[in-house]
């Protein structure tokens, strides 16, 4: 039997995991204590804390780390009330150890990454994961990339593997409307009773909120965002709007809209180092279908190589990057400067 709930669908708040894209992976114990606390007493029910490239991706190639993810997980779980902590991995970035550590550390909820195509690289991740009596949560990432019904069979592997609840997770940001209802069907029939299934996007059309709600309606039980946005690209779902939304709507979160409304501006606004824009960068990321994550390494890459991040994200579109080829947005930008493009015009 799936995970059951007593709220009409379950919110995670993953500022404090996709938020460090966007903070260079810069929190400190106290971003997350201020953070957890305001979550925490406005209801939201899952909080996701770890390294924006989830266990062990503290690294040259993602990015360091400014204080180790165990620490800022120990932490959160000291400052929840009420709110279950969860933690992100990717088999290969993680380890099975990083697993058994964050669950000694006392988080709950174990969600578990891959590319929508290589679900069976979950499989022993999930099966450890339940052995230590944590929930979990299966994430098919760049579902963008796949039609319905390729994803309902790579839900079916992780299900069967003991994962409790699949995500369609629009990583890229490029899932418009109809795009979502329709995989989150899918997955709702492949399923069934064996899994509930959730949804996780992106703001990079614009579409966060509206592709979330039609999450809900096709049949969706667990909805993720980030509070401001605070998330990879032009940031995630924001958690207040939907929530908002979702109350107009008569969906039950068990969020309070206006509490949340205030940690939005009062709380996470200050931790973060800049609003989360839906500007020329994170805006190409959506239309051409490229990672969320790679916003500030094509950012970085473009500046160093006085090219333009713009047409660094097309390409890597047209080659279908995924999480961890972070470094051939390097080589894309040294192709482009050895083509001489003329780009200053339009450098970022
Ligand atoms: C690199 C992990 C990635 O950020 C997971 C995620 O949030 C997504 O794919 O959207
Ligand atoms: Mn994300």
């Amino acid at each position: 039997m799936a995970y059951s709930t007593d709220l009409g669908i379950r919110i995670t708040d993953s500022s404090l995991r996709d938020g460090s894209h966007a903070k260079q992976h810069q929190f400190t114990t106290e971003h997350v204590r201020d953070i957890v606390a305001a979550l925490d007493g406005a209801g939201v029910p899952v909080i996701e804390v770890t390294h924006g490239d989830g266990l062990g991706g503290s690294s040259f190639n993602y990015g360091f780390s400014h204080t180790p993810e165990q620490e800022l997980i120990k932490t959160a779980v000291a400052t929840a009330k009420r709110a279950k902590i969860a933690f992100l991995m990717l088999p290969g970035v993680g380890v099975k150890d990083d697993i058994r550590a964050a669950a000694d550390n006392g988080a709950a909820i174990c969600r578990i990454a891959t590319h929508c195509t290589e679900a069976d690289v979950s499989v022993q991740h999930f099966g450890l994961a339940r052995e230590l009596g944590l929930e979990t949560v299966g994430f098919l990432m760049m579902s963008h990339s796949q039609p319905p019904e390729v994803l309902a069979q790579q839900a079916r592997i992780m299900a069967d593997a003991g994962c409790q609840c699949v995500y369609v997770v629009d990583s890229a940001g490029a899932l418009v409307l109809e795009d979502t209802s329709e995989r989150i069907a899918a997955l709702v029939a492949e399923l069934g009773d064996d899994a509930q299934v959730g949804f996780h996007g992106h703001e990079n059309l614009g579409l966060g909120v509206a592709n979330s709600v039609l999450a809900v309606r096709a049949g969706a039980t667990q909805i993720d965002g980030s509070t401001r946005r605070f998330g990879a690209g032009a940031g995630n779902t924001p958690v207040e709007a939907f929530v908002a939304v979702a109350e107009k709507l008569g969906i039950r979160t068990g969020v309070d809209t206006l509490k949340i409304i205030d940690a939005a501006e009062d709380v996470v606004r200050p931790v973060m180092d800049g609003e989360c824009l839906l500007d020329r960068l994170s805006l190409t990321m959506g239309y051409a279908g490229v990672y969320s994550s790679f916003l500030k390494h094509a950012d970085r890459a473009a500046k160093k190589y006085g090219v333009s991040g713009a047409e660094i994200l097309v390409e890597a579109g047209k080659r279908k990057l995924i999480g961890g080829q972070e470094d051939q947005l390097i080589e894309l930008a040294v192709g482009l400067a050895a083509r001489g493009t003329d780009t200053e015009a339009r450098a970022s």
